[in-house]
């Protein structure tokens, strides 16, 4: 395929309720969707960077700016480019994972739309439907964190996420367990927000059955994570440190982590993301698809994705009214605690105009 233009929309969309996590709270969700325009298709991708560096070092204005600068330029250059192609030939510039990966999904929809075949068929899917978790904020107060919790397991989701930080731990795990008993699936995400001085907190938690303990310690400290999963006893899962194949592999090989959480925007897109799954696989490490408050574009792509055998856990793939009234495509609804993968070409999903239209605060057409 030929690149003719990609189109850069930044959008916003109101959350249902603030969203708070140990590095701030989110009411919105700025995003950076790409529409690439090819000699035979369109495609649609999602570059998942919040609007702010906090979560990771890239934010959404940084991502237009990378794409538009730089990696529209380089992907023009080229005769033709497959979304195959893109990593190897984005490889030049450093880093910029997020904005890479809403680039090669975009292309690779296009791809896929051209040629009639689902995301989940092309990555390898084994499944026509994923069970469904949810990620719950840090909140006011524990009544209302059950309260919460109470009517998440009332739609049907199959494992209630706890955002936790030093403070609010082990109180909020405990309520959870006494009110809903030992059957749910639980698990907790610091986001990096606890050193391995705080290891007797985290082992604390030991005795509540957790899933696992998700990225308790700074996103660089590998070898603190493995010092740490000799303290306690529940697994723990890597995030942020997990931004590519090697650095998965890597990880596991020192005991950082006996689970991963996959998010193809953080690892540089869904190609990485499936090679990370094949090498989990091969080493016997479940993995989960984290989510980032996806529209549902990313949420699509997330849930074919997450079809795929190793995706053993359920993952943070909620239905679209978790976090928005309106979404930009059809909606994701839970059936019996599970999302349907889509099987039409490409994401399956596609923006319905008007909606697009009303969350949208920019657009820039970069011709090529
Ligand atoms: O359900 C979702 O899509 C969000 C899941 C979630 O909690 N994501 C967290 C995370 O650190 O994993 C996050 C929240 C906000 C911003 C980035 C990441």
């Amino acid at each position: 395929m030929k690149l003719t233009g990609v189109e850069l929309r930044h959008v916003t969309l109101p959350l249902i309720s603030p969203f708070r996590t140990s590095f701030g709270t989110a009411t919105t969700r700025d995003a950076v969707l790409i529409r690439v325009e090819t000699t035979e298709q369109q495609g649609w991708g999602e570059c998942v960077a919040m609007a702010e560096p906090r979560y990771s070092s890239e934010y959404a204005s940084s991502c237009a700016e990378v794409i538009r600068r730089f990696f529209v330029p380089a992907l023009a250059a080229a005769k033709s480019v497959r979304a195959d192609d893109v990593a190897g030939i984005l490889a030049v510039f450093r880093g910029h994972r997020m904005a890479k990966a809403g680039l090669e999904m975009a292309l690779l929809d296009a791809e896929l739309r051209e040629h009639g075949q689902s995301f989940a068929e092309a990555l390898g899917a084994t499944r026509d439907r994923v069970p469904s978790g949810v990620s719950v904020g840090i909140m006011d107060s524990t009544q209302a964190l059950l309260d919460t919790v109470g009517d998440y397991l009332e739609q049907g989701y199959r494992r209630i996420k706890l955002k936790i930080e030093p403070g609010w731990d082990l109180a909020p795990v405990r309520a959870v367990r006494e009110r809903f008993g030992s059957e749910v699936v639980l698990q907790v995400d610091a986001n990096a927000a606890y050193q391995i001085s705080d290891a007797p907190a985290l082992a604390a938690l030991d005795p509540y059955e957790l899933a696992l303990i998700e990225q308790p310690l700074g996103e660089e400290d590998i070898l603190g994570h493995a010092d740490l999963a000799q303290l306690v006893q529940t697994p723990i899962c890597l995030d942020e440190s997990i931004t590519s194949v090697q650095a998965a592999v890597d990880a596991i090989r020192l005991g950082a982590c006996q689970i991963v959480n996959i998010k193809p925007g953080r690892v540089g897109g869904y190609l990485e993301a499936r090679r990370i799954h094949d090498a989990c696989l091969s080493r016997g490490v479940p993995v989960w698809c984290g989510g980032m408050l996806e529209t549902g574009l990313g949420r699509a792509a997330n849930v074919a994705l997450a079809a795929l055998p190793g995706f053993t856990l359920p993952g943070d793939l909620s239905a679209s009214d978790r976090y928005y009234r309106t979404d930009i495509t059809v909606p994701f609804r839970l059936d019996d605690g599970n999302l349907p993968v889509p099987g039409g070409p490409g994401l399956g999903v596609t923006p319905i105009p008007e909606l697009l239209e009303e969350v949208t605060t920019a657009s820039e057409w970069i011709p090529v």
